[in-house]
């Protein structure tokens, strides 16, 4: 009989959901954790009008804005498996979170809307999914509405993507003629039933494609379909297992999810055949979730998640071992050794304190400024999980504070926030600025409200001269202090205490490189053991 410890981990599936903004990524999230029996009525999905909000929802400004600016965790148990849910922000200034965030799963679900197809962020989502061949699951959104033919989107997935697909539901009839979709594999019609009032409606299924009543129901529809999906069989790819995990094939499911639908026969399928937890690179050796001696890494921190205990939170990937309440870690980094009491389990929209945790898992870790994304924790072994960089910005702004006595509140402001990485704090060897760094320009934006809103800081971002940024290192000691003492006035400090050369113009960075070959130029940076 497999070990406790096996079965455990086994029955994980950790996935990320991801899309184009508007897409409805939230909504999909949100009907996952109603199926899944973690909520029990849905929220009206944010938007810009919209009075109640998506429960994966945390920051005031993403209900304002009404696109998802942070990612979320939501744990819940689906049949015999246990789904850890990973929420991404869709908008492109907030690519880096997530980044991050599918450095940290096993897989991917990605939504569609079947009016726009294939869209610009999709490409880039689907890009990085294949750096790591992460094993992808479609959805396409939003049959209640007239959109594109489901045959041309297929054909428009394989086409810009590179990816075969294999549809698993079909759709019938889409917009006001939308009346459902058919499982290929399992034969079985579900009915599309509009009326839910946020909750679980089950409309009526029918198994077998010929069965009679199907004609009752769907009229001449019933046919339609039948020549449709002979025509659909002919052409498109058959699910194959291994295809998908290996991250070459997709299967393609088709719903209408602010309606609850075709979310179930994807769950079902999702925790049926999504990967469970798998080995993660580290710069020695690769780590396999069946060993039982603990190791994750922190892919992601948020300050101030929960407003009333302002705290800051490390979220934290299982890779291998057991968590168990109280266990002491090795900090790798910094080489020390901590006692974790009181880790948080992210359970759908609450946090609770956890006694156990295993591979695949996501567990917040209260951090009091010692702990930085990439970060690895273990039980003694030297190790550092790779592949989870920051990115050197290419915008820059200058903090102005408008009450000047606020200084010592608007430090403490800019270093929690950017421990969260989406802003990089810098502040320069010659003078008392505070340079902020943002791959995006509405990060701006949201470290201003949030400077407001959770600090009480009202500060402005004003346009500097620095156009790109260079974490530094040199071996030889000597030169690096000449290189600091010459190039002083172009130099920085991060939020993590390195070194960072920032420049006014590319010219003036590639003059710099040509000038001190050996000093080391680094466009990301990623935590080692020895920094
Ligand atoms: N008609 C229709 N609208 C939908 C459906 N699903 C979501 N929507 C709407 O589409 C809009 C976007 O949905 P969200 O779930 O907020 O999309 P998102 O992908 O999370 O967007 P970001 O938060 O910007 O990343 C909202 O107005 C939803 O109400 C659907 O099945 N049918």
């Amino acid at each position: 009989m497999p070990s406790r410890y096996a079965t455990e981990t086994a029955r994980r599936r950790t996935f990320a959901i991801i899309s184009h903004p508007d897409a409805g990524k939230t909504t999909v999230t949100e009907k996952l954790l109603l199926f899944g029996g973690a909520i029990q009525l849905a929220g009206t999905v944010k938007g810009r009008k919209a009075a109640r909000h998506a429960t994966s929802d945390w920051m005031e400004l993403e209900k304002q804005r009404g696109i998802s600016v942070t990612s979320s965790v939501m744990q819940f148990p689906y049949k015999d498996r246990i789904v850890n849910l990973l929420d991404t922000p869709g908008h492109q200034d907030f690519s880096e979170d997530t980044y991050r965030t599918l450095t940290a799963v096993d897989s991917a679900l990605m939504v569609i809307d079947v009016a726009k197809g294939v869209e610009e962020r999709t490409i880039k989502l689907m890009e990085v999914c294949r750096l790591r061949d992460t094993p992808i699951m479609t959805f396409i959104n939003k049959l209640d509405r007239e959109g594109r033919e489901p045959i041309e989107l297929l054909d428009e997935v394989e086409d810009v993507l590179k990816i075969q697909c294999a549809p698993v539901t079909w759709p019938i009839g889409m917009g006001k003629r939308f009346k459902g979709v058919y499982h290929l594999k399992r034969d079985v019609v579900h009915l599309f039933s509009p009326t839910h009032g946020g909750k679980i409606q089950q409309g009526e299924t029918i198994q077998g494609l010929d069965n009679p009543r199907l004609d009752e129901v769907l009229g001449s529809q019933a046919e339609e379909l039948r020549e449709e999906l002979e025509l659909v069989m002919g052409a498109s790819h058959q699910f194959d297992k291994d295809e998908y995990l290996a991250g070459r094939q997709t299967p393609v499911f088709f719903g209408s999810a602010i309606n609850n639908f075709g979310i179930q026969e994807l769950l079902d399928d999702f925790v049926e055949h999504a990967p469970p937890p798998q080995p993660r690179p580290t710069e020695i050796r690769k780590v396999s979730p069946e060993e039982e001696t603990f190791s994750g890494f922190v892919f992601k921190i948020q300050a101030n998640m929960d407003p009333q205990h302002r705290d800051r939170i490390a979220f934290l990937r299982i890779c291998s071992g057991t968590f168990t309440k109280g266990m002491k870690l090795n900090h790798v980094r910094i080489q020390r050794d901590v006692r974790i009491s009181d880790a948080l389990t992210f359970l759908a929209s609450d946090r609770e304190h956890l006694e156990e945790a295993y591979p695949g898992d996501i567990i917040g870790l209260h951090n009091h400024g010692t702990i930085r994304i990439g970060d690895t924790f273990t039980q003694g072994e030297a190790l550092a999980f790779t592949g989870i960089p920051n990115f050197a910005p290419e915008l820059f702004r200058r903090a102005q504070l408008r009450d000047p006595l606020k200084m010592k509140q608007l430090h403490k402001g800019l270093q929690q926030l950017c421990e969260e990485g989406a802003t990089q704090l810098f502040r320069p060897l010659t003078n008392n600025d505070l340079i902020l760094g943002a791959v995006g320009i509405l990060q701006f934006d949201v470290v201003a409200h949030r400077l407001k809103s959770e600090y009480n800081v009202d500060a402005a971002f004003e346009t500097v001269s620095v156009q790109t940024a260079r974490w530094v290192t040199c071996e030889d000691e000597r030169k690096l202090e000449q290189f600091k003492d010459k190039a002083a006035a172009n130099l920085a400090i991060d939020h993590g205490g390195d070194l960072v050369y920032i420049a006014p113009t590319r010219v003036n960075l590639q003059m710099a490189m040509e000038k001190w070959p050996e000093v080391t130029f680094s466009a990301t940076r990623e935590h080692g053991i020895s920094q």
